[in-house]
């Protein structure tokens, strides 16, 4: 078992916190899912395209800096598969409840069906569900949503973890170079040619659903937060719904990342911003929910191997490291008492 798997068995979810709404059987919005009135308009924003054909090195860190998110294109991914991975969500999430409910998540569990484990710090739930993987429990689970008929899902998932655990190396190696780091300062993060081991970064899968919502001002997709990885990879189709805290105005403005064809958002989690020293900015995001359009999205988490300690990688003596060192593991545990919080607790 992985030790981020033990994670979730030493900080189990609250079982009434798992299982979303019945969104087809909802009409109007319950007052359990109303979230505020409504913000000021969403702008859009200028987020950096990257090809990853022939990246810049300056182009790179400065996304990472400035917005802490940024596109990429040419990538290696296959249009076909990212298109056969958006039609297994589809199936997936168009199943009737009864179905989705045999795969649930067990609270003390990393994978199968519910909402994100975020809910916890919430009053009001959110208008999404998901369907979270990680490890070798993922047969078992399709197995129970669609007993007979479960293999191509499975397979073109795990299709799917292997492109992006190569190219979640790739990225890693292009960010830590934007750094100026090479493979020497860096030993775990050069590309594992098995793909397997003790060395291999650590990866989870979260399939998200936004169902249409029939007040989408009032209602929320997914709560803000930052991700706990290194970084995420994002796929999220053509419909718009991902949104980052402004740089200039945190807190009160948000920004909308549209969708470019083909392309794959990444996102900096809170381990790229400890292990810059600050540089990287982990950006606060939130998703939001549409009218029309059911959109989904797949999130790959990608972070450290097993039990490495990772920290701040600086020998500039004018910046001594302002975080301390820390394995994945003890960073989530953080995150799962304290959520938003959990950074400064690192702080040196
Ligand atoms: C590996 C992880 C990242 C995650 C927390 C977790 O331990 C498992 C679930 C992940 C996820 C997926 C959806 C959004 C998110 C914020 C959440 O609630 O659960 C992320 C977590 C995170 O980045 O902290
Ligand atoms: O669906 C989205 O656009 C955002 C998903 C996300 O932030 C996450 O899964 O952590
Ligand atoms: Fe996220």
């Amino acid at each position: 078992m992985s030790s981020v798997s033990q994670l979730f068995k030493n900080n189990p979810v609250n079982r009434d916190r798992i299982i979303p709404l019945d969104f087809t059987n909802t009409k109007t919005l319950p007052d359990s899912h109303v979230w505020s009135k409504p913000e000021p308009e969403t702008t859009t924003g200028h987020i950096s395209v990257i090809s990853l054909s022939n990246p810049e090195h300056g182009l790179l860190r400065q996304a990472c800096e400035e917005w802490g998110v940024f596109h990429i294109t040419d990538h290696g991914v296959s249009h076909s598969l990212l298109h056969k991975v958006e039609c297994q969500m589809k199936r997936l999430f168009s199943l009737p409840m009864h179905r989705k409910i045999l795969a649930v998540r067990s609270p003390d569990e990393s994978t199968g069906y519910g909402v994100v484990r975020i809910s916890m710090f919430y009053d009001k739930l959110m208008w999404s569900e998901g369907f979270s993987v990680m490890g070798s429990s993922l047969r078992s689970h399709a197995t129970l949503l669609w007993p007979d008929d479960h293999a191509e899902f499975c397979n073109v998932m795990e299709e799917y973890q292997k492109a992006m655990d190569d190219l979640s190396h790739r990225l890693i190696s292009m960010l830590m170079g934007s750094l100026g780091l090479t493979h020497e300062d860096l030993g775990w993060l050069a590309p594992d040619k098995t793909g397997s081991g003790t060395d291999s970064i650590q990866s989870f899968l979260q399939l998200n659903s936004y169902p249409v919502c029939p007040d989408p001002h009032l209602a929320m997709g997914l709560a803000p937060h930052t991700d706990s990885s290194l970084l995420t990879i994002l796929y999220q189709g053509n419909i718009p719904g991902l949104e980052i805290e402004s740089p200039q105005e945190e807190g009160s403005r948000w920004i909308g990342v549209e969708p470019i064809e083909g392309s794959l958002v990444v996102i900096m989690g809170d381990l790229s911003h400890i292990i810059s020293n600050g540089q990287f900015r982990s950006t606060m995001h939130r998703a939001v929910v549409n009218k029309t359009h059911h959109r989904v999205s797949a999130a790959y988490f990608a972070g450290p191997p097993k039990n490495l300690q990772i920290g701040p990688l600086t020998s500039d003596k004018n910046h001594p490291p302002i975080y301390r060192r820390l394995i994945w593991e003890e960073y989530l545990a953080a995150k799962a008492t304290h959520f938003n919080k959990a950074l400064n607790l690192f702080r040196c």
